[in-house]
């Protein structure tokens, strides 16, 4: 019991380090915040809120993964490596197709409700 309690600690450190050193985690935490703000006001059904909370989860989830194999590979070496260059791309890559995902299923889930709301 007490050694799951511990990597649920470290679990949570890990998000922590993350939301303080990692610059792009930062700025998905702001959009998250905001667009579960905007989800509030616009009265979104359970269906939205949970593709919702899914993307950000994601999104959230892959980018702290991305910075993981950003550090294991600046551990492993500091030198120039095709192997190194190819892990981390690789990786950013991942954070790249879900953002335009993310992005898109923003669109499909806001912009009819905000003109909406705004109209
Ligand atoms: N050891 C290495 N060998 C070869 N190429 C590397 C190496 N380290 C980094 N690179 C290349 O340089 C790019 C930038 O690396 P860096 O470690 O600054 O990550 P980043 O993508 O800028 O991360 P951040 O999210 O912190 O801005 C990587 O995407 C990779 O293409």
């Amino acid at each position: 019991m007490i050694s799951i309690l511990k990597s649920f600690l470290y679990a949570i450190e890990g998000v922590i380090d993350g939301g303080r050193n990692e610059r792009n985690f930062k700025i998905h935490i702001v959009f998250a915040i905001l667009t579960v703000s905007f989800a509030f006001l616009l009265n979104f059904s359970l269906t939205k809120w949970f593709i919702l909370l899914l993307t950000i989860g994601i999104m959230l989830a892959l980018e702290l993964m991305n910075s993981a194999v950003e550090r294991t590979v600046d551990l492993i070496t500091e030198d120039y490596h095709p192997l190194a260059k190819q892990a981390k791309d690789l990786a950013a890559g991942s954070v790249f197709i879900f953002s335009v995902i993310a992005v898109i299923i923003g669109i499909l889930l806001f912009a009819g409700p905000l003109i909406e709301y705004i109209v």
